[in-house]
């Protein structure tokens, strides 16, 4: 859980007594939060269900909606880190606890509503990623990662392209800045390479484009994040050309 060994600021005097934020004896099942760096403003969470390799089950986001709460009124905390293992950083929804459900309850119950909380935090959101994301990144399904700011590291076992979610959830930080809205997932590429080509370079340079890209997509030779619909490529210069459909035969 969560302690507060630093100095008070002003906004949060304590008498030199140490304070607990979240409040003292709140404890997460699914989740390590805590702050680090040398200044203890870093909120970092810790995806901590190693056994179900950090599947989102329901009571993993609700602890990550109040973590989120917590770091972002704590004016200490500049920015905030979400992290998982070295095997995994998520494994996705928790496909288990979605099995029984049906389309009513899903829809009807605004299924998933509760997972938007990181895309309105008003701080940094940084993904650090390590390990399996799948669905985590592309595709109809984006899921956590896609509403973070940056996603860093790379790993052979992630199995979409680290720098896909780069572009998508640095445009998410764009979007929300520019208008408010979460964009589909093509429109926020576009939207990155013309309104943001130098953000977006400096993002990929600040990553080292060649390590986040995985010898298996190297491989293939084929544009990131293709698998997920979303063909992306590596350009480190400059934009793609707008390219049109051919015509259906
Ligand atoms: C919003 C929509 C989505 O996110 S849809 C995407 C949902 N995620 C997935 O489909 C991924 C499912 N998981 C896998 O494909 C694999 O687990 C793997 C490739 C990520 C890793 O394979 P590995 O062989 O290394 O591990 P196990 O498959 O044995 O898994 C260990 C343990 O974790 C449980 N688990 C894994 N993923 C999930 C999940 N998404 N939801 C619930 N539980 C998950 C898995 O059942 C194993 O637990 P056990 O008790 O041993 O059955």
């Amino acid at each position: 859980y969560y302690t507060r060994s630093i100095p008070c600021s002003p906004a949060h005097c304590c008498n030199d007594v140490p304070v607990s934020l979240p409040p003292a004896g709140t404890q997460f099942q699914y989740l390590v939060v805590e702050k680090k760096g040398a200044k203890q403003n870093v909120g970092v969470i810790q995806l901590n269900r190693p056994k179900a390799l950090n599947a989102l089950c329901d009571g993993l986001m609700n602890e990550m909606n109040q973590a989120l709460d917590f770091f972002e009124k704590d004016p200490d905390v500049g920015a905030i880190v979400i992290t998982g293992s070295e095997k995994a950083f998520a494994a996705g929804a928790d496909i288990k606890e979605m099995q029984n459900r049906t389309f009513q309850e899903c829809y009807g119950g605004s299924f998933l509503a509760h997972w938007n909380r990181v895309s309105l935090v008003r701080k940094p959101v940084i993904a650090a990623v390590n390990g399996y994301a799948p669905r985590m990144f592309l595709g109809k399904y984006c899921t956590m990662v896609n509403f973070c700011v940056i996603v860093s590291a790379s790993s052979r076992q992630t199995q979409m392209p680290v720098l896909t979610g780069n572009c998508g959830s640095l445009n998410i930080l764009f979007m929300q800045r520019a208008n408010g809205k979460c964009l589909s997932q093509s429109s926020r590429i576009n939207s990155i390479q013309t309104l943001a080509p130098s953000l977006q370079l400096w993002l990929w340079s600040f990553l080292g484009v060649e390590s986040a890209y995985s010898e298996a997509e190297k491989k293939k030779d084929r544009p990131w994040g293709s698998e997920g619909g979303g063909g992306i490529r590596a350009y480190p210069l400059q934009p793609p050309a707008v390219s049109t459909p051919s015509p259906l035969p």
